[in-house]
């Protein structure tokens, strides 16, 4: 298996120009192929979470033009259900390790006409979605799992989903909510949800609730406790729509900033932008780095790093990037109310805390948190990534801080950010 060796990286300044959000751009591509009307996007990611988006929704008919070079792409909205398959002879779609095609096409594919399964690589298969699909049922989805209770790969019948009230589990994923929220107003007549459970990785359903706006869908939320949506409503396109960089691709440069001198600028996320990882800049802000806001770029410059205790469950995804910059910081760091890292590309508490001791951190991890205690020498170690793009990229920051680090199948980074390791380069120093 490849892998790369990083050597002590001196200082670390630049620009970066983020990829695309890949939240926002499963998102937009699922409501873009729905709507009416055609939607260009631009600044689309294109990273292996992405490409299973688009080859499912090809499959299923949709026809778009894309352009990876130009990062644009023309969807052509149908306007209805997407529909495709036979009781008989269902259209299976692969989708890799991918939470925001599984999840959302799970619940696009139970309405209109159609038969489906939908499955994807062995780990998608150990990642829970019964929550989602207890809701569904209840509202008249007819879902089969092919393969353990309670996970993929399903097999799903397409018919109508009549509306009313539902409740939902909230406690595990956000993209379950996300799901349902996207196909309510495709429901017979009015949907109210209710969310059981503490929601967890809240604001992603700003997100959904954002762009379900910019498609023309209203919702009427309290908190993130229930949300109405009036049925009759339909899905037209923006016209044109623009994906704004990605939050999460974005704490890596910014811990860089903080840990090499910096400064180093992120464009394409700032203060303007629909994505909870923002608030990445703020935890680091609190560990002592210099950041300035703007509205669509952050700046992060270096500073005397000191440990923190946080709750990061709405910000999951770059909280990881917190657990290495935690190694260059004075005093320990608690990561805490992080559970559900154990159902995502690997299980990421154990992963951590196994991949912190090999460099020698002193490492407890419980059951939803994390705590990091630096050692003044760090030693070099060679990173298991675990089919996870974000272990893969949280440890290079190991190099920023000063510390040789060998990471172990470095192409991992391909589901959500393929050129990682040149954007790094050209920063570093
Ligand atoms: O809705 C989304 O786009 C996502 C929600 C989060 O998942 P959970 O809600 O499962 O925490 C996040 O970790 C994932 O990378 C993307
Ligand atoms: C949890 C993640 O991905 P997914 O969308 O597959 O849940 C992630 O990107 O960190």
């Amino acid at each position: 298996m490849k892998q790369i060796t990083l050597d002590p990286i001196a200082s670390v300044s630049g620009e970066i120009y983020l990829p695309g959000s890949k939240s926002i751009s499963n998102r937009a591509l699922l409501l873009a192929a729905l709507a009416e009307g055609e939607t260009t996007l631009t600044n689309l990611l294109d990273s292996d979470d992405i490409r299973h988006m688009l080859d499912a929704l090809e499959r299923l008919g949709v026809e778009y033009q894309w352009r990876p070079e130009q990062r644009e792409i023309q969807v052509k909205g149908q306007g209805k259900p997407l529909a495709q398959g036979s009781p008989a002879k269902p259209l299976e779609l692969y989708l890799g390790n991918a939470g925001t095609a599984m999840r959302p096409l799970a619940a696009a594919l139970t309405v209109g006409d159609g038969a489906f399964v939908l499955t994807g690589e062995p780990r998608m298969k150990e990642r829970p979605i019964g929550h989602l699909v207890e809701a569904l049922s209840a509202l008249g989805a007819q879902i089969r799992y092919l393969e353990e209770e309670g996970f993929p790969p399903l097999a799903i019948t397409a018919g109508a989903l009549k509306g009313g009230e539902v409740s939902i589990d909230g406690s595990i994923s956000s993209q379950f909510l996300t799901a349902l929220l996207m196909i309510a107003p495709l429901c017979k007549n009015d949907l109210t949800i209710s969310v059981r459970g503490e929601l967890v990785s809240k604001p992603y359903i700003d997100i959904t609730l954002a762009l379900m706006a910019r498609f023309g869908v209203r919702v009427d939320n309290q908190g993130y406790e229930s949300f109405r949506i009036q049925s009759g409503q339909r899905y037209i396109s923006p016209g044109r729509f623009m994906v704004e960089g990605d939050a999460s691709s974005a704490s890596y440069f910014l811990a860089a900033g903080a840990l090499g001198g910096g400064p180093v600028t992120v464009h394409g996320v700032g203060r303007l932008s629909l994505q909870g990882d923002k608030y990445f800049a703020d935890v680091l802000a609190d560990m002592g780095a210099e950041i300035q806001w703007f509205d669509d770029k952050i700046v992060a410059k270096g500073g005397k790093l000191v440990g923190i205790d946080m709750d990061l469950n709405h910000i999951p995804d770059a909280a990881m990037t917190i657990a290495t910059t935690a190694l260059f910081a004075e005093g320990p760091t608690t990561i805490r109310n992080v559970y559900n890292w154990r159902v995502k590309e690997t299980d990421r508490l154990a992963a951590m805390a196994k991949e912190l001791s090999k460099v020698g951190a002193q490492v407890e991890e419980g059951n939803d948190y994390l705590k990091i205690t630096p050692v003044p020498s760090l030693r070099h170690a060679q990173i298991d990534t675990y089919n996870d793009h974000r272990i893969a990229m949280c440890f290079s920051l190991l190099a920023v801080g000063g510390q040789k680090v060998t990471i172990r199948d470095p192409d991992c980074t391909r589901k959500t950010f393929p050129d990682y390791f040149e954007k790094l380069k050209s920063i570093s120093h």
